[in-house]
């Protein structure tokens, strides 16, 4: 049975439109007012954590509060409540996420997904793609002395690595360990693995994905390497290597992990509990592994 059965076509994995794609700055009715505007995450989900990345990079945690999501989902999905790491919503007071999506769209009936961009004023959904709300935080929101994360001199260049990230690599893991048919599932992992492999050459020679300035497309990257090891590469059987076995992969990704404050947003509590609990259809029995011990470089100091 398919983890997700309404996103599921011939054993692969098609995963849902993104429901919500207001932008704020774009119009009258959205303006870029600190304290209007909260984020709900789960520390668990890589697309969710690159919001929460860029907020925190661009100096926004004042003007953009944040909800974190307890990352064990039950059936009426992510919801708030006391916990290690997460706790209620201070801004709204949802139980769960899925009454901000009602309040939205009475009839909405897709996955209830973080992160979600939230209006305090309107009390609606403004947007749920992570795209999105990364772009529009650096668009609308970034206070002038913030580091520009989209370059407009690298654009072209960027907008199509980032494609390729997302289809290979962020996506790609999903496309693994969500198949349901084992041919299926072999090209997805030697597709994941051959832009692995790409990446890997591309890091060899330069610092970061474009040279030697970070930008976004370096945080997508990033939110799921981190995850690679813990998760992919066993829940997810994308195991024909490690991100260990990367030295320039491995390299990108401790670099990132030891800029001040990155650390935080990494919860391998979360990110474990959240991926073998709640896919259930993948773990049946829902024991979480103890291992692996993961190695940032920062281990002496
Ligand atoms: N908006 C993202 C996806 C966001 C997403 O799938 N988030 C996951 C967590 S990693 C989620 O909320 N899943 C809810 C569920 O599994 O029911 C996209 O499609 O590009």
């Amino acid at each position: 049975m398919a983890q997700f059965p309404n996103e599921s076509d011939g054993g692969s994995f098609k995963r849902q439109e993104d429901a919500f794609r207001r932008i704020v700055g774009a119009s009258e009715d959205l303006p870029a007012l600190p304290g209007r505007y909260h984020l709900y995450i789960s520390l668990a989900c890589p697309w969710a954590c690159r919001t929460l990345i860029v907020r925190k990079l661009l100096g926004l945690q004042d003007s953009i509060g944040v909800s974190i999501a307890d990352p064990v989902r039950d059936d009426l999905g992510w919801a708030f409540r006391e916990g290690a790491g997460h706790g209620p919503d201070e801004a709204e007071g949802f139980q769960y996420l899925s009454e901000a999506y009602k309040a939205t769209d009475p009839g909405f009936d897709g996955r209830v997904t973080v992160p979600v961009l939230w209006d305090r004023l309107e009390k609606k959904i403004v947007n749920n793609s992570e795209d999105d709300i990364c772009r529009m935080f650096q668009t609308a929101f970034a206070p002038p002395e913030a580091p520009n994360l989209f370059p407009p001199q690298l654009a072209t260049e960027q907008d199509a690595l980032s494609q390729f990230l997302y289809e290979k690599v962020n996506n790609g893991v999903y496309l693994a360990g969500f198949a349901t048919e084992q041919a299926v599932y072999e090209k997805a992992v030697l597709e994941l693995f051959a832009a692995l492999d790409e990446l890997e050459r591309r890091l060899s020679t330069q610092r970061y994905l474009l040279g030697d300035r970070i930008v976004e497309s370096d945080w997508r990257l990033f939110c799921t390497l981190v995850r690679f090891d813990e998760v992919y590469h066993g829940h997810f059987k994308c195991n024909l290597k490690r991100i260990l076995d990367y030295p320039a992969l491995h390299r990108h990704l401790c670099d990132l992990y030891r800029l001040p404050g990155i650390a935080e947003t990494v919860d391998f509590d979360h990110i474990k509990r959240h991926y073998y609990i709640t896919h259930d259809d993948i773990n049946p029995t829902r024991i979480v592994p103890v291992g692996p011990a993961v190695i940032f470089g920062d281990e002496e100091g």
